[in-house]
């Protein structure tokens, strides 16, 4: 049985959506980091016990929000033990732009991984980029580093394009199955 943990940051929600989506496909147990960029202490217990990790943040300002590094940051208690070494890794950013540099982000997340001497699980699924493509699409927003999921500004979280939810599932089963076969 392997443990897979969602850990992110939301401030408005949507890019909960896509955390929940990611765990859905992954079968992971999900952390939310507050508004304050806390955790609950016996999170840093289930984090350190997973065998993957998965970091979601949005993209704010061409990088990770401040809470999420805050908690990036903290994982240097973490790192000091090594405790996540070996373990597991990807991520996702959600934002408003098509571009918006979310792809700051994504390597921005991989950095952290690595840092950790983490093993990363790219996105593996094609761009979907011909003229026939549309937003219901898997991969429609082109990624490979992670998942890039995008919300218009004026979007509600019911309303972010189910392509890219599709794809935030399915990269989810990804990690669940590189996990398991590491772990073989
Ligand atoms: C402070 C702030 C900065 C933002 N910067 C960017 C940005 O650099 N690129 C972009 O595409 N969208 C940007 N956005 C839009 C958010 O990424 C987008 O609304 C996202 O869906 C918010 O996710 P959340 O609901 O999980 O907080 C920004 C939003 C805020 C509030």
């Amino acid at each position: 049985m392997t443990k897979v943990v969602v850990v992110y940051h939301s401030g408005y929600g949507h890019t909960q959506r896509v955390a929940e989506t990611v765990a859905a496909g992954a079968n992971a147990e999900l952390i939310a980091i507050d508004a304050e960029g806390n955790l609950p202490e016996a999170a840093w217990d289930t984090l350190n016990a997973a065998d993957a990790i998965v970091f979601g943040a949005p993209t704010y300002m061409g990088s990770p929000s401040w809470q999420f590094k805050k908690f990036a940051d903290a994982s240097s208690k973490a790192w000091f033990t090594q405790a996540w070494k070996d373990k597991v890794f990807g991520g996702f950013t959600n934002s408003a732009s098509f571009n918006g540099d979310k792809q700051v982000s994504l390597i921005y997340l991989n950095t952290l991984a690595s840092q950790h001497g983490g093993i990363w699980v790219s996105l593996g699924l094609p761009p979907s980029n011909a003229k026939a493509a549309t937003r219901n699409d898997i991969n429609n927003l082109g990624g490979s580093v992670g998942l890039l999921v995008q919300s218009p500004s004026d979007a509600s979280v019911d309303e972010i394009p189910q392509g890219d939810l599709d794809t935030a599932k399915l990269y989810g089963q990804r990690i669940a199955d590189v996990t398991r076969k590491l772990k073989i």
